[in-house]
C-alpha cells in the first residue's frame, strides 16, 4: 500500500469537508421542511377558525410549539372597546386568554411612525420597561422579542408579539420576511373572524335599545333549558310591557317614545344579574330570561323592575318628563317535562309568561302577576 500523496490527501480532506457540509445542509433542509409543514398546518387551522376564541386560542397554544417560542401574545387596537365588549357578550372568557390585550390607539403598540411607510417588525433584546404592555405576563428568562405589526391594507390593527429565551433568536439584523408573512395571515384571519362575530352579534341585538332581540332569546332559552335539565336548577321568564305606550307616542312623539324605550331597557337591565338575558321582543315589549331563579325570586326581581320604572319619570331630549309604568308576567319552569322537546317547552314557558302579563294588564296594569 502506497501512502497517498499530498494532492490526494488534500482531495480526501476536501471531500470530507464537502460531505459534512452536505450533511449539515440536508439536516437544515429537513428541519426547514418540517417547520414549513407545521406552519402550513397552523395556517390551515387559523384560516378555518370560526370564532374569535378559537382563533386566538390556536395562536396562543400552537404557535409557541411550532415556532419553538417561549411566549406569544397579541395586542389589538380597539379604540371604542367594541371588539372587547362584543366578544365578551358572545361568551369570550378573557380570564382564559391572559396573553390577549387591547389598546385604544395604534401608537401604543410601539412601532416607529415613519410618514408614508408601513410599520415593519421590531426585533431585539427584551426590555421589561419598554415591552410591559406587549408582555404583561412574561415568562422567566425572556431574552429576545419580535413585535410583528398586524396590518390590513395600511391600517395597523394590532401586534403579534413573539418572545424567546434565546438572546440570538430575534436580533435587529435578522430577516423578517417569514414573520411578516405570518403576521399578514394572522391579520387577515383576525379581521375576518372579528367582522363575522360582529355581524353575528348585530343579528342578535336590537338596534334601538342595544339589548338582545327575540332571535337571541329563542336560542338561548333552548340552551338554558337543556342545561337546567342537566344541572337541575330553575329558570324563569318575565314578559314586560310598557303601559299605555301608544299614549306616550301620541303625546310626546315617536322620537321621545324611542328614548323612553331605551331608558326602560336600562332600568330593567340594572336590576338583573350578568347571567340573565334581556331582549326586546318588538314594540314596547321586553322578555327577560332569569337563570337559577325560582318563581318567588323572579317575582321579587320583577317587582323591583316595576318599582324602578315607576319611581322616576324619564327625562327626554325635548325637555319633557315622561312618566311610565310597566306590567310584568312571570313564569317558572319547575317541572322539566324531560320527555318533551326542548323547543316546545321553551315556547310554552314564554307563552305562560305572556298569559301572566295579560292578567297583569287586565287587572289594572303597573303590577306583577306570577304563574308557575
Ligand atoms: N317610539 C316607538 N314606539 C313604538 C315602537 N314600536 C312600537 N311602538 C308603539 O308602541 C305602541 C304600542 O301600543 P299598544 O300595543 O296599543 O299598547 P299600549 O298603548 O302600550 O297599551 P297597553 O299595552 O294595553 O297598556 C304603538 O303606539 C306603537 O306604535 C318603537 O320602536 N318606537
Amino acid at each position: 500500500m502506497h501512502e497517498p500523496d499530498a494532492h490526494t490527501r488534500e482531495l480526501m480532506l476536501e471531500n470530507e469537508t464537502l460531505r459534512s457540509r452536505m450533511a449539515y445542509l440536508l439536516e437544515q433542509a429537513e428541519r426547514n421542511h418540517s417547520i414549513m409543514t407545521r406552519h402550513q398546518a397552523f395556517d390551515l387551522k387559523i384560516v378555518g377558525a370560526s370564532t374569535f376564541q378559537e382563533l386566538v386560542t390556536t395562536i396562543f397554544q400552537t404557535l409557541p410549539v411550532i415556532s419553538e417560542l417561549d411566549i406569544v401574545t397579541l395586542s389589538l387596537v380597539d379604540p371604542e372597546a367594541d371588539i372587547y365588549t362584543v366578544m365578551h357578550k358572545l361568551g369570550v372568557d378573557y380570564e382564559e386568554l391572559p396573553h390577549l390585550s387591547f389598546c385604544e390607539h395604534a401608537s401604543e403598540l410601539g412601532f416607529p411612525h415613519i410618514e408614508g411607510r408601513r410599520p415593519r417588525p421590531v426585533l431585539g433584546p427584551y426590555a421589561p420597561s419598554r415591552h410591559k404592555a406587549m408582555f404583561p405576563h412574561p415568562p422567566e428568562g425572556l431574552q429576545s422579542v419580535a413585535l410583528v405589526p398586524l396590518l390590513r391594507n395600511t391600517r395597523l390593527i394590532g401586534s403579534l408579539n413573539l418572545g424567546s429565551s434565546d438572546p440570538n433568536r430575534f436580533t435587529p439584523a435578522l430577516g423578517t420576511d417569514f414573520i411578516e408573512h405570518m403576521g399578514s395571515i394572522i391579520a387577515i384571519c383576525l379581521e375576518n373572524v372579528i367582522s363575522n362575530e360582529m355581524l353575528k352579534f348585530i343579528g342578535l341585538t336590537d338596534s334601538l335599545t342595544g339589548v338582545y332581540n327575540r332571535r337571541y332569546i329563542d336560542r338561548r332559552l333552548v340552551e338554558e333549558i337543556a342545561r337546567a335539565r342537566r344541572q337541575d336548577y330553575r329558570i324563569s321568564v318575565m314578559y314586560i310591557d310598557i303601559d299605555h305606550f301608544k299614549q306616550v307616542n301620541d303625546t310626546v312623539g315617536h322620537q321621545a317614545g324611542d328614548e323612553v324605550l331605551r331608558e326602560v331597557a336600562q332600568r330593567i337591565k340594572a336590576e338583573l344579574r350578568i347571567s340573565d338575558a334581556l331582549a326586546r321582543f318588538g314594540g314596547e315589549e321586553f322578555v327577560v330570561l332569569l337563570i337559577d331563579a325560582d318563581l318567588e325570586s323572579a317575582s321579587a326581581v320583577a317587582d323591583r323592575i316595576r318599582a324602578s320604572v315607576e319611581a322616576q319619570p324619564v327625562d327626554v331630549a325635548a325637555g319633557e318628563h315622561v312618566s311610565v309604568t310597566v306590567s310584568i308576567g312571570v313564569a317558572t319552569l319547575d317541572d322539566f317535562e324531560r320527555d318533551h322537546a326542548i323547543e316546545g317547552v321553551a315556547q310554552e314557558l314564554v307563552a305562560q309568561a305572556d298569559t301572566a302579563l295579560y292578567r297583569a294588564k287586565s287587572t289594572g296594569r303597573n303590577r306583577v302577576v306570577s304563574l308557575s
